[in-house]
């Protein structure tokens, strides 16, 4: 994708979002701004994403974390408008300083693959079974660029190579591929358009472990080599803390934490944050102490949402006014943000022992168990 004006004066960072310089004049290569999706309307609404703000610098990594229906694979997916039309968005992606939300259909359909690419979960689902996968990555190339067929098939073979397969792969349908190397293709897909930005929605869940840690040590690579920025979208606390610089923890379609990606997982300031955390095990310390531990409860259905804070009903820390009132993203120490009222803008942590927590879920995470988690 073009760079639009770079004449401008940088853009206020509205998110507060600290640590990431930007150089003088240019806009960040993401930017996204108060964005909301709410699938349908009226009393059947689904308000899926809420107020958030992001930001990707070029050779970045962010990692989005949460539990399942927390609005993670619905933010990437506005990220290039491939929602249904059911859903409605609102705020600002500026990517490279140009709005996706108010882009013309011509301009987002350059803007797809060559601006920004999607990498999905579950390869055998989103490729094409009936088509060899050199054409299936040499399709982009041809919708995007003037090239010949030969020439894209060419380009194929090179990318596969790139994500370690061999160029004669190209000849292969989807089911002659293990798990590992329909995801490595999905990949080279992704790349085909040399895209600034990769939105990588969930890319190793299905595969085994081994094959995972490759995979992301292959997508690490990639956005080294090529200074492209990354969004890593994942369940898997761990995953993302190993692979991204930075990590934004989503609750019922908020970021109600941000931060260095490896303080948020030893040491997150949210008490959403501690518990997801804490349900992940240390690898190296087995002890008891450091078992994981699961989070009691559900998150709450986006159509029916508490008042007030909407982690309270499941927080071991609420106190009687997080019924009630909300809390926006604060400031939780150098570079940390985080959306709980007990975060003192010093960054100092949870406070468990305070008189008026309620003290719900006793058996569950306890935010204020922090050893247990600084020494990994
Ligand atoms: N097309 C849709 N129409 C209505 N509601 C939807 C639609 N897609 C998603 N939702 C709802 O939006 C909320 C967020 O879903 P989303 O898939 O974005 O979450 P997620 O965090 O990615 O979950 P998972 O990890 O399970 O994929 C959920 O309540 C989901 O049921």
């Amino acid at each position: 994708m073009t760079a639009t004006t770079t004449t401008t004066t940088p853009n206020p960072d509205p998110s507060g979002a600290p640590g990431l310089s930007e150089p003088v004049g240019e806009p960040p290569l993401l930017e996204v701004r108060n964005l909301t999706v709410t699938y349908g309307g009226g009393a059947d609404a689904v308000p899926a994403v809420r107020g958030v703000d992001l930001r990707v610098e070029a050779g970045q990594k962010l990692g989005i974390a949460g539990e399942s229906g927390c609005g993670k694979s619905t933010l990437a997916l506005a990220l290039l408008r491939l929602l249904p039309a059911t859903a409605k968005l609102t705020g600002e992606i500026l990517l490279d300083g140009e709005d996706v939300l108010t882009m013309k259909w011509g301009r987002l359909r350059a803007v797809r693959w060559a601006g920004a690419s999607i990498v999905f979960q579950g390869a055998m689902h989103s490729l094409n079974a009936v088509h060899r996968v050199g054409d299936q990555i040499a399709e982009p190339i041809l919708l995007h660029s003037k090239a010949t067929p030969a020439a894209a098939r060419k380009r194929a073979g090179e990318l596969l190579e790139q994500v370690g397969l061999p160029a004669a792969r190209a000849q292969a349908y989807p089911h002659e591929l293990s798990g590992g190397q329909r995801q490595r293709v999905m990949i080279a897909m992704a790349l085909a358009c040399d895209p600034r930005l990769i939105v990588a929605d969930e890319p190793t869940t299905a595969l085994d472990v081994m094959i995972q840690a490759q995979i992301l040590r292959l997508i690490e690579q990639l956005v080294a080599d090529q200074n492209v920025g990354l969004i890593m979208i994942s369940h898997d606390l761990a995953v993302l803390a190993d692979t991204c610089d930075r990590l934004s923890v989503m609750y019922a379609g908020r970021v109600v934490e941000e931060g260095p990606a490896a303080e948020v997982y030893t040491d997150a300031r949210h008490p959403y944050g501690k518990a997801l955390s804490a349900a992940f095990p240390r690898i190296g310390d087995l002890s008891s102490r450091h078992a994981p531990r699961g989070l009691p409860g559900d998150p709450p259905d986006p159509a029916a949402l508490p008042g007030g804070c909407t982690f309270h009903p499941r927080c071991p820390v609420a106190l009687d006014s997080c019924d009630t009132e909300d809390q926006e993203l604060r400031d939780a120490g150098p570079e940390r943000r985080a959306a709980c009222v007990l975060v003192d803008v010093d960054g100092t942590h949870v406070d468990s022992a305070r008189p008026d927590a309620k003290g719900v879920n006793a058996g569950g995470a306890q935010p204020g168990d922090d050893e247990a988690r600084s020494t990994s």
